[in-house]
């Protein structure tokens, strides 16, 4: 398949949008760049083009890229990239669908348990199990299908600072990989695209292992956030916050390897990555401040959802669960 000549970024929000900037704006780039975009943000970027504010760079950088909200008005394209938060996914399957041919990849940027997370894993014992909460109705596996997935796990903060506007808040970093663990030529053409573009990227072969250390962070931290309205440096200024990451962190890692995957990282080790990263939002509490609905089931509902298969308690994590749904219920209704 690659080259990829046309690329639609599906979702062209914080992480999405940032991605699309960067592609469009390439030297030397000659894929034709497309994005779905919905709302306010949509007539920003139709008017005045999508800008991106960089960390650490001084000028903003505004590109005049095509833009809709219905994917009728684009061509098949060679690579899709979503930018949409999990349960967003559902709802855009059809319009996702409608963009692919014969050989189209689709990368997702996702936090938490992916959709396709059993796709052709023998080794957790659950190969090509579907997961009715993350998928229901089985829409994605049937509409997009796991044989075109290339995962994709985002070691960088964003936010929508303003419509038509996107800021990367670190320097960050993405990791692609294979459902299948190979390094074939379209994930070797995707990162060189990326690379190109100024997207630092690497490369894996166990994709499901870097998912696991991502969500250790994202199931502790997120909702926590949330719950508190707190910044990611404020939780861990706090002991007893701190104490209650790190035991949520030991149920999601102890999920994780009881399905084979391979953890490198310590509880310790993950802390101070979280550290590292300073006064941020999570991604979770800027869609409680903007009254939108939260990324909970593949972030947080997925842990338990998946204990229960491998026969592990999740107390700490159950608990941040009920809270945080009551928290999505109220803020849904207000
Ligand atoms: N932001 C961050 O710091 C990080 C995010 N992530 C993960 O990356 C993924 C993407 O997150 P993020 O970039 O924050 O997402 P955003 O919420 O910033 O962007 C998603 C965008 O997609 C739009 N959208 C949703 N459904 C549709 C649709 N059907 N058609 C057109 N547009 C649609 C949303 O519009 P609307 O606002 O109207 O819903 C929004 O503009 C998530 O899984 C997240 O957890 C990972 C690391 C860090
Ligand atoms: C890395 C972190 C915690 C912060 O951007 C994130 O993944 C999120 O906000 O969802």
């Amino acid at each position: 398949m690659p080259p990829y000549r046309t690329i639609c970024i599906y979702g062209a929000g914080a992480l999405g949008g940032a991605v699309a900037a960067k592609l469009a704006s390439m030297q030397g780039g000659d894929a034709t760049i497309s994005v779905v975009a919905r709302g306010e943000h949509l007539d920003a970027i139709r008017k005045d083009g999508l800008d991106l504010i960089e960390h650490g760079v001084e000028t903003p950088r505004n590109v005049r890229i095509t833009a809709t909200d219905d994917p009728n008005d684009l061509p098949p394209q060679d690579l899709v990239i979503t930018g949409l938060k999990g349960h967003q996914l559902t709802d855009a399957a059809p319009g996702i669908a409608r963009l692919l041919k014969e050989n189209t990849r689709v990368v997702m940027i996702l936090n938490g348990i992916p959709w396709w997370y059993f796709y052709q894993d023998a080794a957790s014992g659950h190969a090509d199990r579907q997961i009715e909460s993350l998928d229901p109705g089985g829409d994605l596996w049937r509409l997009i299908g796991p044989q075109r997935v290339i995962g994709c796990v985002a070691h960088q903060g964003g936010r929508i600072a303003a419509p038509g506007k996107v800021h990367l808040t670190n320097r960050g970093s993405f990791i692609l990989g294979e459902p299948t663990g190979e390094i074939t030529p379209d994930i070797e053409a995707l990162a060189a695209l990326f690379s190109d573009a100024g997207v630092e990227v690497r490369l894996s072969t166990r994709i499901r292992d870097d998912i696991w250390s991502k969500l250790m962070g994202n199931t502790s931290f997120n909702p926590i956030s949330a719950i508190t309205r707190l910044p990611m440096q404020d939780i861990m200024a706090d002991p007893a916050l701190t104490e209650m990451i790190s035991r949520i962190m030991l149920e999601v890692q102890a999920v994780g390897e009881a399905l084979s995957a391979k953890i490198a990282i310590s509880v310790e080790q993950r802390l101070q990555q979280s550290r590292a990263i300073g006064a941020v939002k999570t991604s979770m509490l800027q869609d409680l401040l903007a009254g939108k609905p939260l990324e909970i089931v593949p972030i947080v509902g997925i842990v338990p959802t998946l204990a229960r298969l491998v026969g592990i308690a999740t107390p700490a994590t159950d608990a941040v669960l009920t809270l945080v749904t009551a928290l999505d219920r109220q803020n849904r209704s207000a």
